[in-house]
This record gives structure tokens, sequence and C-alpha cells, in this order.
């Protein structure tokens, strides 16, 4: 049972570490002027949304600016700290911020899931409406942000390693 809830320490630690680079260098952009960013990572971003079809970062709509606004106040200055703890493994102290943090996350996953998959993509002039095919690939790029934060909210949940109490020095 340690080493499984080590495994998952290992996935927790890679997803967080690399969540940094993806929320600055990518996700923001949908929110910060496009003037702060230099043109390969423009290039990089507009080869995404037009290969994967993703109109949602292409024209972010206001809930889901609302959610990268989340993003970079809320999350980000959490991802370095949770690098650290599950790198270094058994921080107990990361428990209850890990909980707010997951289920944060997949709250507002779960909405970008169903519109991703459901929602009204009309075609523009730069990207063509997605099919049931490029909606399902859309949503494989975004489910990992649910899937991780649910294994992380069990873990914490249910791992002996994080559930134990601290022991209480009496006075
Ligand atoms: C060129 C390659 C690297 C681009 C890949 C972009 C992917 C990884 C980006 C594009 C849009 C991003 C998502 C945008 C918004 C949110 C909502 C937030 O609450 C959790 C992260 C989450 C779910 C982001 C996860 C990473 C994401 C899916």
């Amino acid at each position: 049972m340690a080493s499984v809830t080590r495994l998952l320490e290992w996935v927790f630690f890679f997803y967080f570490f690399s969540h940094i680079p993806i929320t600055l260098l990518v996700d923001l952009q949908a929110v910060l002027p496009a003037s702060w960013y230099p043109q390969e990572l423009l290039d990089l971003m507009k080869w995404y949304c037009v290969t994967f079809k993703d109109h949602l970062m292409l024209d972010p709509p206001p809930w889901f600016k609302s959610f990268v606004y989340c993003e970079a106040i809320v999350q980000l200055p959490f991802f370095p700290i949770a690098t650290y703890a599950f790198f270094k493994g058994g921080q107990r102290w990361i428990r209850i911020p890990a909980i707010v943090y997951s289920s944060h996350v997949a709250t507002t996953v779960l909405p970008i899931l169903a519109h991703l998959l459901y929602g009204d993509f009309p075609k523009t002039n730069q990207v063509d409406s997605p099919n049931q095919q490029e909606r399902l690939t859309l949503v494989s790029v975004y489910a990992p942000y649910l899937v991780i934060p649910i294994l992380i909210l069990l873990t914490m949940l249910f791992s002996p390693q994080y559930r134990k109490e601290e022991k209480r020095k009496r006075k």
C-alpha cells in the first residue's frame, strides 16, 4: 500500500511540475494580451487550436476565461508547493490544500468536458466545427485534468499514509 501511494505521489509530482509551464506559456494566453507572448508561443497555441479544433481556447467564452483566471490566481501559486510536497512524499500538511485544489479543479473541468462534448462550435473562418471523433480527442486532452485531481482527492481521503492523525502532544 505504501508503495502504491509513493507511485501515485510521483504521478502527482509530474502532473504539478508540468502544469507550471503549461499554465504560464499556453493557458494564460486565453486571458493575457498577445503582446506579452513571443511569436513562437502564439504560433504554438494557434497550431494547437487549429489542429485540435479547440474553439474554447481560440475564442474563450466568459465562463471559460473565469476558470483560466482561477488557474492563474488560485491554482498557479499552489503548483510549486504541491510539486515540492509530492517530490518529497509523505507530507501530511499537503492533505487539506490538496483536497481543496482537487475539488475545485474537478468542478471546473467537468463543465469544460460537457461543453466539449455537447456545446455548439460554429465553424469560423479559421477553424471548422469539430466532429464527434474530434470532440473525443479534445476530451482526451482535457480529461487528465479531471482524472488526476480525482486520484489526488481519493489518495488524500483514503490512503493510510495521509489519513493517519498526527499524535497530539499531551500537556
Ligand atoms: C501545444 C500543447 C502543449 C498545448 C496543450 C494545451 C493543453 C494541455 C491545455 C489547453 C487548455 C488547457 C486547460 C484550460 C483551462 C483549464 C481549467 C483549469 O481549472 C484547470 C486546467 C485546465 C483544464 C487547462 C489544462 C491544460 C489545457 C488542456
